[in-house]
């Protein structure tokens, strides 16, 4: 059985795809990785934010996936809107990396929490940006996009003294000495499916096939997880964009607790809850917790952040 990979062309994305590739080779398939230019590689400045994140990375993969000329893509996880267009699923989550963010920098003597010396952080991630302006007020956030290794020239050029990243990335690419804190996820709670790879398909692929995949590739408690938190993602129709983040953890005997909320442009308002319940049940946890955070007056937070986006 030959498996066609499709993938964007980054380092990151390349790393994802060889590691689908060598769990599939493991299973004794064979694999070809093809390589598709998305809009989102294209469009480097203008924020995602305002190219509007719909598929922006996605798109390109999913005509090749239609056709046939693919059979899987390889995305990050994190990356995937929380409802795929008809005919599109994901039907595998890889065993999930560490999920926190970190902050790094080629200035290893950088002073992170001295409210008296000037730092500017590198980041286009509205949640990462709201969050510092809640932990970090003295900290100045810049826009920084690219892929990683683009991120890390613009710092090292001067565009900002550190990034704020998510660690999945930085260790994969092999920058982990550049680390100058790891950030706790109480603080930083890291958006839904970071760390984990998704496998995407569409309808049409031969059902063998997808079978064989799924059981080569993915692994049932990082599953589990990440449907609780895309339940949670789909319920508040939150894209990347948006900074709503949640972060399910398994328990004892069969247990998933998902903690998750969604936190004002400005940092000052942060509605965080949390519920827990038997894993059978992890999608509805996920839509539970997200009914009551727009109860408890993420509703009203929700709105106030698409009224400031739209401008
Ligand atoms: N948005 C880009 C992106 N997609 C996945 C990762 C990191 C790896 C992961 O979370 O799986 C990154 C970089 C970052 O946010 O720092």
């Amino acid at each position: 059985m030959n498996i066609r990979i499709g993938t964007r062309g980054s380092m990151l994305a390349l790393w994802q795809a060889h590691y689908v590739a060598d769990l599939l080779k493991a299973g004794g398939l064979e694999t070809e990785l093809v390589t598709i230019e998305t809009r989102g590689d294209k469009i480097l400045d203008v924020s995602i934010a305002k190219i509007g994140s719909k598929g922006v990375f996605t798109e390109e993969i999913e005509e090749q996936l239609a056709q046939g000329t693919i059979d899987i893509a390889v995305h990050s996880a994190k990356d995937m809107q929380s409802e795929l267009p008809e005919g599109f699923s994901l039907i595998a989550f890889t065993e999930r990396e560490k999920v926190n963010d970190v902050i790094i920098s080629h200035r290893s003597d950088l002073e992170l929490d001295n409210p008296d010396k000037p730092l500017v952080l590198g980041t286009s991630s509205t949640r990462r940006v709201a969050t510092l302006k809640k932990y970090y007020p003295h900290a100045r956030p810049v826009s920084v996009r690219g892929n990683l290794q683009t991120r890390i020239r613009k710092m090292e050029e001067g565009a900002c003294d550190a990034l704020l990243l998510a660690y999945a990335g930085v260790h994969r690419m092999g920058y982990g000495s550049l680390i100058l804190r790891h950030l706790p996820v109480d603080e930083f709670i890291p958006p839904v499916g970071q760390g984990s790879v998704a496998i995407e398909v569409h309808a049409q692929l031969d059902a063998q096939k997808r079978e064989r995949i799924r059981q080569l590739v993915n692994h049932p408690l990082t599953e589990t997880r990440l449907l609780a938190e895309r339940a949670y993602l789909r319920r508040l129709q939150g894209g990347c964009s948006v900074p709503v983040y949640a972060l399910a953890q398994l328990g004892e005997g069969d247990t998933v607790s998902i903690r998750g909320g969604v936190i004002s442009l400005d940092g000052q308002e942060r509605i965080d809850l949390s519920l827990s319940g038997p894993t059978a049940e992890a999608e509805r946890l996920g839509t539970a917790l997200a009914e009551q955070v727009l109860a408890a007056g993420g509703e009203r937070i929700l709105k106030q952040i698409r009224g400031q986006m739209a401008h």
